[in-house]
């Protein structure tokens, strides 16, 4: 069985975060998440997350540091995060429902797809 990796991009502004309300599919549409996607075959993960955000929201993102390992989304998945800085453009909902800018405090007002809850755990401390 193949694994398949998705990326997923912790943007920090300002001491907050950026989360994305998934439009679909159904089953995870208002979901919160991680701008970020599939990798595609033979690109890099990094890349991969690159191209996703601009794809996603139209910015360019530069990717700071890895936040823990392969999170596990079910048992054909993993989920590997990045912190990142915006570096160009201001985030649109182009593929999402909305977007948020989260301090810590506010982390847990919206419904984060189950599989993302450790890693929005781990990247508090990097919050105001
Ligand atoms: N992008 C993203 N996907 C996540 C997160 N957490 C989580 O469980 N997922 C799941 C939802 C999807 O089943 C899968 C990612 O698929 P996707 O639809 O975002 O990927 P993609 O943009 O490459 O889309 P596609 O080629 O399949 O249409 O991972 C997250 O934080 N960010």
């Amino acid at each position: 069985m193949t694994i398949n990796v998705v990326v997923g991009a912790a943007i920090i502004r300002d001491g907050r975060l950026l989360a994305a309300q998934r439009a679909e599919p159904a089953e995870l549409a208002g979901g919160w998440e991680f701008p970020g996607g599939k990798v595609d075959p033979g690109e890099s993960d990094e890349d991969a997350l690159v191209r996703e955000c601009h794809e996603e929201l139209d910015v360019k993102v530069a990717l700071t540091e890895r936040i823990g390992g392969d999170w596990p989304l079910g048992a054909e998945s993993v989920l590997r995060v990045w912190t990142a800085d915006l570096v160009e453009g201001e985030p649109q909902a182009l593929e999402h429902l909305a977007l948020r800018w989260l301090s810590r405090d506010e982390l847990h007002e919206v419904e984060w797809l189950p599989g993302d809850l450790p890693v929005v755990e781990a990247i508090a401390s990097y919050l105001r």
